[in-house]
């Protein structure tokens, strides 16, 4: 149960949801996303409750903690399903070339669970790239990531936050100053 919860997030804003184990930021994520209902309150998106936003759905992604991919599929059949799903479309040339930013070359066409645990996160994140969308809402996103990589995802942020963009997102460890300007959202766990 969330008390006393309310913020707002503008074009050009991060926002760092924080908290130990079992504080709630997954929960809230999915709130935010309307995936879950709150018991009271509202979330909504350009003034309107997002259940009758017409643009809110097409203005997010949403990546949960777990990677969403289908072990058995190639990375490249998992983005073309998840295209697909969200009704857009990208040519597969346009799908290796983002592949190939994250460093999976040559890795686009085995099934996806012979991938290491940061490949297949690489590839889940990929989707950022597929469909262009102005707000990111993201679980744990550098989970399984090299230090690299966690450099790379951050610098992101700040492009898409320069951009115009928003992005709420958790994550277990501080992010450093490669994010850019941020808020922080702090959740605390009570029994
Ligand atoms: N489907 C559910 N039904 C009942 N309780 C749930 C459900 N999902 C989560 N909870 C409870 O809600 C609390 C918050 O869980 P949540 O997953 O949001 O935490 P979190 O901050 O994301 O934790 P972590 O850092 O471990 O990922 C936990 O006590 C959990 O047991």
């Amino acid at each position: 149960m969330f008390e006393a919860l309310n913020f707002q997030l503008m074009p050009g804003e991060l926002l760092y949801l924080r908290g130990p184990n079992g504080a709630g930021k997954t929960s809230l994520l999915r709130i935010i996303t309307g995936l879950s209902e709150p018991e009271s309150g509202e979330v909504c998106y350009d003034n309107t409750p997002i259940a009758s936003s017409h643009s809110f759905l097409s203005a997010l992604i949403y990546l949960g903690h777990k990677a969403g991919l289908n072990g058995a599929l190639s990375a490249m059949d998992n983005l073309q399903f998840w295209l697909a799903q969200h009704g857009a479309e990208v040519a597969p040339s346009g799908i290796y070339a983002v592949l190939e930013t994250l460093g999976l070359v040559g890795l686009e066409d085995i099934p996806v669970r012979l991938l290491s645990a940061g490949q297949q996160r690489r590839v889940a994140l990929s989707r950022l790239w597929l469909k262009p969308a102005k707000i990111w809402v993201l679980d744990e996103p550098f989970t399984a990531l090299d230090i690299a990589g966690i450099a790379w995802l951050e610098r992101q942020f700040k492009q898409h936050v320069d951009n115009g963009g928003m992005i709420i997102t958790t994550s277990h460890q501080p992010l450093s100053e490669n994010a850019g300007k941020h808020s922080t959202l702090d959740l605390e766990y009570r029994f």
